[in-house]
């Protein structure tokens, strides 16, 4: 509620005034039944009531009833747009968190149960946690006028009440926490079932489950898991029900005992009719209160546990910024230095690399080689400032990237990835999201001409706003090949003092790639470039070549002098050679 007060201050206090007004409402409705009836019955029986008292009774419940009806018209209006500006305020914070994260949370199973709990409880759970807190809330004090009325005929009726509420809520208290606790322990299947239908319904798998069939082994996989958690939820289910059948069932007993109390007062003479009927109306919306308390304070059990996984995850440790105080060297004068760089990935036991060390010199044009999993990506994540070292430095003019401002070196590295992202979004906002030149096209133009798509754009029919891809109606769907030009445009778009390559021409045409490397030294002039390939060829055109080897470096040199020591490179290199010649 204080966040609530804080984030949308005016629905709150509307809110809490309306839920007030509702809950007066029953315990109106009881008084006047009672007085009507009573009316009504003098009128029937004596004639002795004057029509007009009964009019004026009937016109004040109709009264009644409408205000009701409106405040429930105005309590989910204002309810509805108040849990939306909740949703999105934390939407927002969940966007603002994940996009701060060190990028080693995405590499570990458990960060994924969190951030899908984190986002179910926003996006799914929705924030019903304000109105179940609201109902709660008028859910008593309307129990409280009720069981007033009671207290006011007789004690014993009041306690009555009281003892029916409390195995309700006990109930359903602790079967709220199990079903959290459930929900919690099955979240890694539950993740594993939505991976599954994913494969079975997505567009990028269905050529591949085609041509493997493997439809309906992973159906199977997906039946064991989807029948394990239900089975475990359906006994869940079964044991809660059968405990609230018992605890309704005693109700009912209890409600029966209450009305012959109710009946033997009636006969000795101590009841009118209208207080007959009254108190059995109140009992009757007693017990529909209990049931609905009791739901209720189950369902906040369970919410608000999701709420919590929410401000955990809001609680997270950020990029540390605390350290993170110089800019990045306005223009690299004397070397970017690698020293004793080691890096182990938190699912991994030994490290990926190990203690290397290297320079390099500003405007230099470096090559990256090694068989896969030699640690290369890493590496150049490790450059890029994604992961930071366990142990070594790396140093831009003597700035350790530790304390580098995550901002200021993101606008001086650029990248492109291996496993580029295709956003199903226009040309533009492929090639200039985050840019300040969005909207100028020639500069996006002069990108897309360097990455040689040039010829591409002439085809597209709405120019730089034409919606790429096929997930959405009216997409233009390109090839891989073109996807990985887009990729290499966005990178050109950024005018950044370091490029790094991964495998950036992996899916190009042979001429599109000998394009790319014959242009190398003009598109990149004045640039310090990394490139990682596996084309060796390519690497002829770099100053220094770094081979890796199971995390360490085994060599460096240019392309000569790599041949002529008949290492490694070498190996590889004339391996490639006699490939391509036979
Ligand atoms: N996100 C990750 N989480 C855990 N381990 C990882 C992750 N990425 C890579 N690894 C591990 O680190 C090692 C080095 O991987 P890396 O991607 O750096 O190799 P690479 O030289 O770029 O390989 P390739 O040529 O196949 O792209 C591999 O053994 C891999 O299992």
């Amino acid at each position: 509620m204080p966040l609530m007060l804080k984030v949308i201050p005016g629905a709150t206090i509307l809110l809490i005034l309306l839920r007030i007004m509702t809950a007066l409402i029953p315990v109106a409705q009881i008084y006047i039944v009672k007085e009507l009836v009573d009316l009504v019955t003098l009128l029937f029986t004596q004639q002795q009531a004057i029509a007009s008292d009964v009019y004026f009774v009937l016109g004040l419940q109709a009264l009644v009833l409408i205000a009701d009806r409106f405040l429930n018209y105005l309590n989910s209006v204002v309810g509805f747009r108040a849990q939306q500006k909740l949703k999105y305020y934390f939407e927002q914070l969940l966007i603002n968190k994940a996009s701060q994260l060190p990028l080693s949370y995405f590499d570990r199973p458990d960060y994924y149960d969190q951030l899908e709990r984190a986002a179910f409880g926003v996006d799914v759970k929705g924030f019903n946690l304000v109105n179940l807190i609201l109902t709660i809330g008028s859910s008593i004090i309307t129990l409280v006028g009720l069981v007033s009325i009671l207290l006011s005929f007789h004690w014993v009726l009041a306690a009555i009440v009281l003892v029916m509420i409390i195995p309700n809520i006990l109930v359903n208290a602790h079967f709220g926490k199990q079903k959290y606790n459930q929900a919690m322990t099955q979240t890694p299947e539950q993740r594993k079932v939505h991976y599954l239908l994913r494969i079975l319904h997505s567009r990028s798998t269905a050529k591949e489950a085609r041509i493997y069939n493997y439809t309906p082994y992973l159906t199977a996989k997906w039946k064991g898991i989807f029948w394990k958690t239900g089975d475990e939820q359906y006994d869940l289910r079964k044991r809660t029900d059968s405990r609230m059948l018992l605890v309704n069932i005693s109700q009912i007993l209890l409600d029966v005992c209450v009305i012959i109390v109710l009946i033997l007062f009636g006969a000795s003479g101590a009841l009118t009719i209208g207080h007959y009927v009254s108190l059995t109306q109140a009992l009757q919306q007693i017990q529909s209160i209990i049931t609905g308390l009791g739901y209720s304070i189950a369902a906040v059990y369970e919410e608000s546990l999701f709420i919590n996984e929410v401000l955990h995850f809001l609680d997270l440790d950020v990029e540390e910024s605390q350290n993170q105080i110089h800019p990045f060297p306005e223009k690299l004068k004397t070397k970017i230095e690698v020293k004793n760089l080691s890096f182990t990935y938190a699912t991994h036991s030994t490290p990926q690399l190990k203690k290397i060390s290297f320079n390099i010199s500003p405007g230099e044009k470096i090559a990256i080689v090694g068989e896969n999993g030699a640690g290369k990506s890493t590496l150049v994540k490790c450059l890029l400032g994604l992961y930071l070292p366990d142990e070594g430095t790396i140093l831009f003019d003597g700035v350790d990237i530790r304390t580098i401002e995550p901002k200021s070196m993101r606008q001086n590295v650029s990248a492109v990835f291996q496993d580029f992202e295709s956003y199903q979004l226009t040309v533009r906002e492929n090639i200039a999201m985050g840019h300040a030149k969005i909207e100028d096209d020639a500069s996006i133009k002069a990108a897309v001409n360097k990455a040689g798509l040039s010829g591409l754009m002439e085809k597209l029919p709405h120019g730089l706003d034409t919606e790429l891809g096929a997930m959405f109606h009216n997409g233009y769907e390109l090839s891989g090949g073109q996807w990985q030009k887009i990729a290499l445009s966005r990178a050109f778009m950024r005018d950044t003092q370091i490029v790094i390559l991964d495998e950036p021409t992996a899916a190009l045409d042979p001429r599109a790639e000998a394009e790319i490397y014959d242009k190398f030294a003009t598109l990149y002039e004045g640039k310090t470039t990394i490139m990682i390939s596996h084309r060796l060829s390519s690497c002829k055109h770099a100053d220094r070549i770094i081979v890796l080897h199971n995390g360490e470096i085994v060599e460096e040199g240019n392309h000569d002098t790599l041949l002529a020591a008949q290492g490694a490179y070498a190996e590889m290199f004339h391996t490639q050679a006699k490939r391509y010649a036979s």
